[in-house]
């Protein structure tokens, strides 16, 4: 069994080939069913996507700890593979702050999970990818918003001494934290905390219609030496990335970032990725096979300076886009090597056409993959991955998730993940 969600719906980089062989579930559940304000948890059904929450809860005054910054995604689609944002460093993976999981297992029973109640369950399900049970509903942790996001723009020289500031910044007390590689040598590090005042003539609003594509934005803050300060309002804050999807839309629309354009048509961006995919081509999807890439590798944050030299070397694209993560020792698929504390992780994004000669995607996906797995880092599972199923293994711990699905029985009901992510399951 599978959700019925068709695959030109999702996020996800290919389409699941398994849904056309497998018996699918409509799982309609679209909803913001609760926000308890004085629990500070808000309840959502599994469809439910970013834009639609931070729409809903901001106005209120509320917001969820992280927030995944593409429109689209689903809490759904989080939960069951993984989430990360600016604020990871100082709250973890979208399902770390998560508290309650409601799921069908495939006996039809309903269970609720979370740290203290079928607590194997609750540890065992992000990553699982719908292979343990139906998720019905989630509760989620609720933060207050503020207006705005103070954000704070710095140009920094040399590799090493970014790795070494981005660190600190993740160490310290800044809410938020990313950083954009525009190249070996150059880098821009955004550090942010919200607030209700702003200093108006430093007010930018990056997601009105006609606003530059925030990366290139924050390239002009290469130019200069000095740091820049802005105020971004939150909406716009958490979304900055939607506009541009990083900067894979500058290889669909190249015209795109032209001024008159985003004057007359900036409204129309970005398009739907559910309409690109749908209207996707074989043409298309060969060129992206064959002469792209789009990757997001976990590594612990001391790796991270060899990560990006391994990455020039091997798909040379920039920009990367870098983002602290906390990781806690919890059981599950996904926990840092050393059990006893939570470790300080960074997504290493790389999205676009490779400037290396003779490139070769199986080839150089499988050496990134090998380093990652070397590291004890992961690999975010909506992209492609060329592993085999035993180096999957290596790299995703399953005794829980072996131990449940045999206890509940779900080899009759589910695919093991490694048949919903792998190159052959998706097409
Ligand atoms: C002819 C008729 C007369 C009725 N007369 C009355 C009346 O006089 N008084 C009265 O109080 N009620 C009456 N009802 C029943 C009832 O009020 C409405 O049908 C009900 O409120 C549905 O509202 P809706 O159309 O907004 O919901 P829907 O459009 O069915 O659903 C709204 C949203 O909720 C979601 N949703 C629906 N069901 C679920 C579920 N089980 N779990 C999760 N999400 C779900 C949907 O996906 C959708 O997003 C009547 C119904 C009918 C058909
Ligand atoms: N900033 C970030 O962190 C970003 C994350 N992403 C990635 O995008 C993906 C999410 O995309 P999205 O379109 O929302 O999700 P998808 O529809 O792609 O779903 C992802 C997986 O979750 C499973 N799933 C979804 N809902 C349920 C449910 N109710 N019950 C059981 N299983 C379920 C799906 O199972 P099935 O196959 O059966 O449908 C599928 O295997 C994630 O993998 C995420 O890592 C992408 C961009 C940015
Ligand atoms: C963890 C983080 C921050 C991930 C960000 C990933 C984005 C860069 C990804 C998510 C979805 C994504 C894979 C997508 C594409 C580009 C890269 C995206 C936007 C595109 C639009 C590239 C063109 C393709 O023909 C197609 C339309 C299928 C995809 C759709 C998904």
């Amino acid at each position: 069994m599978c959700t019925a969600r068709p695959g030109w719906q999702t996020v996800s980089f290919r389409r699941p080939a398994y849904k056309s062989t497998m018996y699918n579930l409509e799982v309609n559940l679209v909803d913001i069913l609760n926000i308890d304000v004085k629990k500070q948890i808000v309840k959502v059904e599994p469809l439910v996507t970013m834009g639609q929450l931070t729409a809903t809860l901001i106005p209120l005054g509320w917001s969820i700890p992280v927030v995944p910054e593409i429109d689209d995604l689903t809490v759904g689609g989080l939960v069951m593979g993984t989430g990360v944002e600016t604020t990871s460093h100082k709250y973890g993976l979208f399902q770390h702050t998560c508290l309650a999981y409601e799921l069908v297992l495939c006996d039809g029973s309903v269970v609720r999970c979370s740290k203290d109640e079928n607590s194997e369950l609750f540890y065992s399900v992000p990553w699982s990818y719908g292979t343990l049970g139906i998720l019905t509903s989630v509760e989620i942790r609720l933060v207050p918003a503020k207006k705005y996001v103070k954000l704070k723009y710095e140009p920094v020289k040399g590799l090493d001494n970014l790795v070494k500031k981005f660190e600190d910044a993740s160490k310290g007390n800044n809410e938020f934290v990313e950083a954009i590689l525009y190249n070996e040598d150059e880098a821009v590090l955004m550090t942010g905390c919200q607030t209700d005042d702003c200093d108006r003539s430093k007010l930018n609003p990056v997601g009105l219609w006609y606003k530059p594509w925030f990366f290139l934005h924050v390239k002009t803050f290469l130019n200069g030496k000095l740091s820049g300060v802005e105020y971004i309002p939150l909406r716009d804050y958490y979304h900055r990335h939607t506009r541009s999807l990083f900067w894979e839309i500058q290889d669909i629309i190249p015209f795109g970032n032209n001024s008159i354009f985003r004057l007359l048509l900036g409204w129309l961006m970005p398009p739907k990725i559910s309409l690109l995919k749908l209207t996707q081509t074989e043409a298309i999807k060969k060129l992206y096979e064959n002469n792209h890439v789009i990757q997001d590798m976990l590594v612990p944050i001391e790796k991270l300076e060899d990560s990006v030299k391994l990455f020039k070397e091997t798909v040379n694209i920039f920009p990367i886009w870098l983002c602290p993560f906390l990781l806690p020792p919890n059981p599950g698929m996904v926990h840092p090597k050393q059990m006893q504390n939570a470790e300080l992780y960074v997504d290493v994004g790389v999205y676009g056409v490779p400037a290396v000669k003779n490139f070769k995607p199986k080839e150089s996906t499988r050496k990134l993959e090998e380093y990652v797995r070397k590291v004890h880092g992961f690999q975010m599972l909506y992209a492609d991955t060329y592993m085999s199923r035993e180096e999957f293994r290596a790299m995703f711990d399953h005794t829980l998730y072996d131990k449940l699905r045999f206890n509940m029985k779900c080899h009759q009901a589910f695919p093991e993940v490694y048949d919903k992510v792998s190159k052959q399951a998706r097409i």
